[in-house]
This record gives structure tokens, C-alpha cells and sequence, in this order.
């Protein structure tokens, strides 16, 4: 099988071009998880298919390196908008993507014919309780609720970019229980499709730092969905400002997000290859 290794900011995928390549769906879970193998695989924090689509020039689907399909990747995306350029699947400088949670508008930005750098519209955040999903009373919004678990009482911020994030607002980052309360939340009842988890130092209203323990891959040195949704936290929590762009500082490098007044979340950042090769499928 033929793949391509990239990654953005670190948060690295095996993707293959299913345009070429023919896959069993019901192999695809397994072959996630043995491509993401460090020992006997490639080694990545999931696979990433490019696909034919019928709504945009390609489609992406995203697993976890548990298996777990997911709906969107923000750092996926990126890297299949370069993919698609780079392979001649689309023309323009701006297309549509399809994704399980629906499509988005991505923007290669190109020097000497390769795309260094892409800019996303991740579309709106959803923030109803309900469409997250998290278990509780209906309401719009999730904002510093009260969240007790391993015996200490969080402030949760929910936020959805088409899969699901639990924010959290720290006084040092590099104090964040990432490794404790980051697998106790992705698997907590309360969330009944898991949950990405995220901790957020606010810096400025122009910059913060963050990490992640990833819903069904754990640590990544970067998250895209939730780099967006700490951004919109951040500004349903005071924290920053609409219109105005946040400089999110990922342990891989940095995003730059804006949640803008029409509603819709911009991402921009780097999307790179390492590798080209084949795979010998066991
Ligand atoms: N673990 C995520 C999918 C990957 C998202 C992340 N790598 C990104 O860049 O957005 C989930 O299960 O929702």
C-alpha cells in the first residue's frame, strides 16, 4: 500500500489516496492502528484517507490510532489541502474539503509550487450541550461548568468543531494534569462519544499556550479542532476577543486562529511531508 507520511506541527497521519489505493472498509480500523504502530508500523497518531467525493474535489476521513473514526482533524485537513494541490486534484488556490462533519473551505498558500502553509474555514463551532454531545440539562452554551473528576472540581468549556472538546483554563501550562485528568475525561460518562480534552494558559487576548490529550490517541503535539476550539473558549470565556486573531502555541509550533464576527473558526498553519513509501500490509 502506498502512503504518504505528513504531519502539522508534529500531529503527524499515514494518509493514503484512496483515488489509487483500494481499501475494505471493515479493514480500516485495524490498518489505523497497525500503521500507527511505532514498532511495527510507521508510526503516527492515526491514518488519514484522501477520497473521491461527490460535494468537493476530495474527501477526508480521519482515525485515531485507537481504530476510532473521527469527524474532523484540523491539522489533517491542512495537510490533505496540500496533498490535493501538490497531486493535481484541484486547480485553485482555494477549494472545498468534505468531512464526516460536513465540508470546509481550505487556502494553500504556495512558494515555488509547493504549499508551505494552508489556511482552513472550519466553519462554525457548535456549543449546545445536546450537539457536543454531554450529558446534562439543555443549554446553549457550556461555559466554566463545574466538572469533578479524580476528587478535583474543574471548569469545563464544551465545544464542538464536528468532534467533540473539553476545555480547560490553567494558571501554567506546564503544570496541566494532561497525563492524570486527560484519559479520565476522554472516557468520562458524561461524554457520551468521548472527548478530546484541552488545557489553555492564556497569555494575552492575542496569545495562548496549549496542550491536549486526544480523544483516541492521546498526547499529540498538536490538536487543529482543538487549537479552534480553545480559541472560542477563550472568547466565550473573556479571555479574548472576536475578529481579532490568537496565536496558539502548540508543543509542535503555532496556529494562528480566528473566531470571526460571521461566526466561522480560521485556521492557519504549516503542512508538511516526511516520508513517501509502502506499506506491507500484514
Ligand atoms: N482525536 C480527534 C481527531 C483528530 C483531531 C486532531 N488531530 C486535529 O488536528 O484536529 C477526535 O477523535 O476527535
Amino acid at each position: 500500500m502506498q502512503f504518504t507520511k505528513m504531519h502539522g506541527l508534529g500531529n503527524s497521519y499515514i494518509y493514503v489516496d484512496t483515488f489509487k489505493e483500494v481499501l475494505k472498509e471493515e479493514d480500516l480500523p485495524q490498518l489505523a492502528i497497525e500503521v500507527a504502530d511505532k514498532n511495527t508500523g510507521i508510526g503516527s497518531d492515526g491514518l488519514i484517507l484522501i477520497c473521491p467525493s461527490e460535494v468537493a474535489p476530495v474527501k477526508m476521513r480521519v482515525f485515531n490510532n485507537d481504530g476510532s473514526e473521527a469527524k474532523n482533524c484540523g491539522n489533517g485537513l491542512r495537510c490533505v489541502a496540500k496533498f490535493a494541490y501538490e497531486h493535481g486534484y484541484v486547480q485553485e488556490k482555494t477549494f472545498q474539503i468534505e468531512t464526516l462533519g460536513g465540508c470546509v473551505e481550505a487556502t494553500v498558500h504556495v512558494e515555488d509550487q509547493v504549499v508551505k502553509n494552508v489556511t482552513v474555514d472550519m466553519g462554525k463551532p457548535i456549543l449546545a450541550r445536546k450537539a457536543i454531545p454531554m450529558l446534562g440539562e439543555d443549554q446553549e452554551q457550556i461555559v466554566a461548568e463545574p466538572f469533578t473528576i479524580n476528587g478535583e472540581t474543574m471548569e469545563v468549556t464544551a465545544v464542538s468543531m464536528g468532534n467533540p472538546h473539553a476545555v480547560m483554563f490553567v494558571s501554567d501550562i506546564h503544570e496541566a494534569p494532561v497525563e492524570t485528568v486527560g484519559p479520565l475525561m476522554e472516557k468520562d460518562e458524561r461524554f457520551p462519544e468521548w472527548v478530546n480534552v484541552e488545557f489553555v494558559e492564556v497569555v494575552s487576548k492575542q496569545e495562548v499556550h496549549f496542550r491536549v490529550w486526544e480523544r483516541g490517541s492521546g498526547i499529540t503535539q498538536a490538536c487543529g479542532t482543538g487549537a479552534c476550539a480553545a480559541v472560542v473558549a477563550s472568547v466565550l470565556n473573556g479571555f479574548a476577543k472576536k475578529d481579532e486573531e490568537v496565536v496558539v502555541h502548540l508543543l509542535g509550533g503555532d496556529l494562528m486562529i480566528t473566531w470571526q464576527e460571521n461566526g466561522h473558526v480560521l485556521m492557519t498553519g504549516a503542512a508538511e511531508v516526511i516520508c513517501e513509501g509502502v506499506y506491507q500490509r500484514k
